[in-house]
């Protein structure tokens, strides 16, 4: 018989967007170029501000450690359609001329079943499905699978048994409270995974400790399968200036 699916309350729309600077090019571009790029950028980052402060939609912003990107964007917001607005506006700027796609990640904020105790009335439930992203130090994405192979296979366990599991998780996601904040994201559908796992922390050896730790979890030894991890601190529109200058 097949196993029992969970059912999943869903809030805003995620996107995750990843951009490499085009260093060469902004350096060629004359002093009036980059000024007129940095003001409009800075005027998007204004107005998605507004968004977040009417609660329809959150973003941050993050500068990525290493080669795989230099930005990293996570937007939230009511509608898929919106994302696309946002990143049209955005792709339209200025400031888009001088970057390359890198990476990006669509998905739908997400919380399962499995305690059967979610209600989406709830305001504790409501905060988690439609937050203001903390702004904290560090921020770490990463997509992943469970898997489903052989005798691994996550979709032919029983729900007792992925509910057992995921109260596990749980137990080790809550050590962190205060330290971690998750934000777990559905893309089955959306996405090449199935999840991306959206994690800020202020010190940024929690992010290695957190994600060691759950590998040992019976969830993620057996059934967890990984992407891209990007990690990156936190970029604010006050260091913009001298972040860009060349
Ligand atoms: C601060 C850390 C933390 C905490 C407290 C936490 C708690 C919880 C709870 C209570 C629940 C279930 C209810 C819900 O809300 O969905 C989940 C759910 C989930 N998690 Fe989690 N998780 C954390 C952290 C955390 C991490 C670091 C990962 C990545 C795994 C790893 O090994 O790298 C993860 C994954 C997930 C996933 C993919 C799901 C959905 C699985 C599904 O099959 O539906 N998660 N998670």
């Amino acid at each position: 018989m097949a196993a029992e699916a969970v059912t999943t309350i869903d809030g805003w729309y995620a996107l995750h967007d990843m951009r490499t600077i085009d260093w060469t090019s902004w350096k060629k571009a004359s002093a009036d170029e980059r000024q007129e790029a940095i003001n409009e950028f800075k005027s998007l980052l204004t107005k998605w501000e507004e968004t977040e402060a009417a609660e329809k939609g959150s973003h941050v912003l993050y500068q990525v450690v290493g080669q795989k990107a230099d930005l990293m964007f996570m937007f939230l917001r009511p509608t898929m359609n919106e994302l696309t607005d946002l990143e049209t506006a955005f792709n339209k700027s200025k400031f888009a001329e001088f970057l390359l796609p890198a990476y990006s990640y669509v998905s739908v904020i997400e919380m399962s079943q499995y305690s059967g105790t979610n209600s989406p009335e709830d305001p504790k439930v409501r905060e988690r499905l439609y937050p203001i992203l903390p702004k904290w130090e560090h921020m770490c994405f990463y997509p992943m699978n469970k898997r489903r192979s052989g005798n691994e296979n996550w979709y032919a366990l029983d729900f007792k048994e992925r509910a057992r599991l995921m109260y596990e998780h749980s137990k080790t996601g809550r050590q962190y409270a205060g330290v971690i904040k998750q934000f777990i994201t559905g893309s089955i559908g959306f996405d090449d995974w199935e999840w991306g796992v959206t994690l800020f922390a202020h010190d940024a050896l929690q992010l290695k400790k957190l994600v060691y730790q759950m590998r040992f979890d019976d969830v993620t030894a057996l059934y967890g399968e990984f992407g891209e991890f990007f990690v990156g601190n936190r970029l604010t529109k006050d260091a913009i200036d001298t972040y860009l200058s060349v």
